[in-house]
């Protein structure tokens, strides 16, 4: 029997077609997303078709689910028409309005109620932004859905009645709850939507999809007319992309993982839910019925697209480079604030380079401080997850840029801990193809992880000494 994931993220769309008994994977495809932080949510529906496409098609597939990039907003109107591009999670306009919300709620009230304290990457923060900045479009909002809740429902068969079979029934939008605990108005303590946060952010209330539970399935199978999608396959109820990645790497209670893709994160399975009043870490829920606690930081996969453009070498050589620099890059220090940042709340920052001298100015040196810096950010994640509680005893690396051995090293140089390799793959898209097994068969399947490497901490002390001496 096979099963379908879909990780529907920030730069791509990605479909593993898996055997649902061991999760070995037989078949996969992606497309890419537009560039920028703000999306037209068609584009992501027709990577999805292209990518479903080169994947061979779900002719013999026996159930689906999509993980996706978190927190962007995609509102729609009353026909099921989405009223402007979706605002994505590394979108920072909405700044201001989450300082507004601070103001107005406070910090520590906020994190309490809802697991967060508002920056910009979250939804309620989007929300309020388009009550203020475009109240022509937030009067029409009549349901707000995030990117896998609007793919599932569009997969479903629903929408704009001239392009879905089933029409704009706004009340058979779904999400689950690790999604649902990243939008700012849902609890993840209480399991419960906050609807005046929601009305207080938009304006007025609106609809917002129901939260499944972890093995729950949609009360339609697919029903898109897709020519390569049969109508009637069961869709389960899917998750963000974190914590479909926690699902595909087998994450226990207490494990942690770190991600290197568009956004950064460090993130850890917790039995107790998290309310941390400084907003460093967000109290989200996982996809299996715990919580997800995570630090997000901005700039990661592409700061060393950056760099490695810059210096015109491959992610190989960049990372070729890298190891012939010493720890340290020679006193050289990149902090990497390229598009602001989240963790920390810098939205408007910028990246600056440290130590410049006519020794540090190398190739090589620039290639290390690239890593290091954008590492230096996710090991104060770690840490942060570590005061919340969770005790790792080591990490496992995913995302994009996690396959480049060189920063696989230099993890093991700045994280203080062991540091898993799984096998190159597509972590999140197999976490939600875990997911629509275990719904499907109504237990959770374990599959086995192949680890390609395991490195022992390796620690430099030296890395995260003069980053600390020179950040903000
Ligand atoms: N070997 C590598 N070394 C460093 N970065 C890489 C490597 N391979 C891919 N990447 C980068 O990883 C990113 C894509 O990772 P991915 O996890 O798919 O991102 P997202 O889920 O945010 O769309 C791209 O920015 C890409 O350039
Ligand atoms: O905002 C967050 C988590 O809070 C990001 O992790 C997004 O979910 C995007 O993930 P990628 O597409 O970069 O993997």
């Amino acid at each position: 029997m096979l099963v379908a994931g879909i990780d529907s993220s920030t730069q791509s769309c990605k479909v593993v077609i898996c055997d649902a008994g061991t999760g070995e994977v037989v078949r996969q495809g992606r497309a890419p997303h537009p560039p920028g932080t703000e999306v037209d949510p068609a584009a992501w529906w027709e990577a999805l078709q292209v990518a479903i496409t080169e994947a061979g098609g779900f002719n013999d597939v026996s159930a689906i689910s999509i993980g996706g990039q978190q927190h962007g907003m995609v509102v729609l109107d009353d026909t099921g028409r989405v009223i402007r591009d979706a605002l994505l999670w590394n979108d920072t306009r909405s700044a201001p309005a989450a300082a507004q919300l601070r103001e107005e709620y406070g910090e520590a009230a906020l994190a309490e109620r809802t697991g967060l304290v508002p920056v910009a990457s979250f939804t309620i923060t989007k929300l309020r932004w388009l009550r203020d900045t475009e109240p022509q479009h937030a009067a029409r909002v009549a349901a707000v859905a995030l990117p896998h809740d609007w793919l599932t429902w569009r997969l479903a068969g629903f929408g704009p009645a001239s392009e879905s079979p089933n029409g704009p029934d706004l009340a058979a939008l779904t999400t689950d709850r690790s999604d649902a605990s990243g939008t700012g108005y849902w609890s993840a303590r209480t399991g419960a939507y906050d609807r005046e946060l929601l009305a207080a952010a938009l304006g007025h209330d609106a609809i917002v999809p129901r939260v499944l539970g972890p093995l729950e399935l949609h009360d339609s199978g697919t029903g898109s007319g897709l020519a390569n999608v049969p109508a009637g396959i069961p869709i389960a109820a899917g998750a963000g992309d974190n914590a479909a990645a926690a699902l595909g790497l087998g994450l226990k209670a207490g494990d942690a993982a770190i991600s290197i893709g568009t956004s950064g994160t460090a993130f850890g399975v917790a039995t107790e839910p998290t309310a941390d009043a400084s907003g460093t870490v967000a109290g989200f829920a996982d996809a299996s019925g715990h919580y997800l606690p995570l630090v997000a930081t901005m700039n990661a996969a592409r700061v060393l697209d950056s760099v490695a453009e810059l210096l015109g070498v491959d992610h190989d050589e960049l990372g070729r480079l890298a190891l012939t620099s010493a720890p340290g890059a020679q006193g050289l220090v990149l902090q990497p604030y390229f598009e602001g940042e989240r963790t920390p709340n810098l939205p408007d920052a910028t990246a600056t380079l440290f130590g410049m001298t006519l020794a540090s100015t190398k190739r090589e040196h620039l290639a290390r401080a690239a890593i290091e810096g954008m590492l230096c950010g996710l090991a104060s994640g770690l840490n942060a997850l570590q005061d919340t509680g969770l005790t790792p005893r080591s990490i496992t690396l995913v995302g994009g840029a996690a396959m480049n051995p060189a920063i696989q090293e230099i993890a093991a140089e700045v994280f203080g801990l062991p540091v898993r390799v799984p096998k190159p793959g597509e972590y999140v898209a197999r976490g939600a193809a875990r997911q629509a097994a275990s719904a499907l068969r109504g237990a959770w399947q374990d599959w086995p992880l192949d680890l390609v490497r395991e490195l022992a901490p390796a620690p430099q002390p030296v890395i995260r000494e003069q980053y600390a001496a020179r950040a903000q």
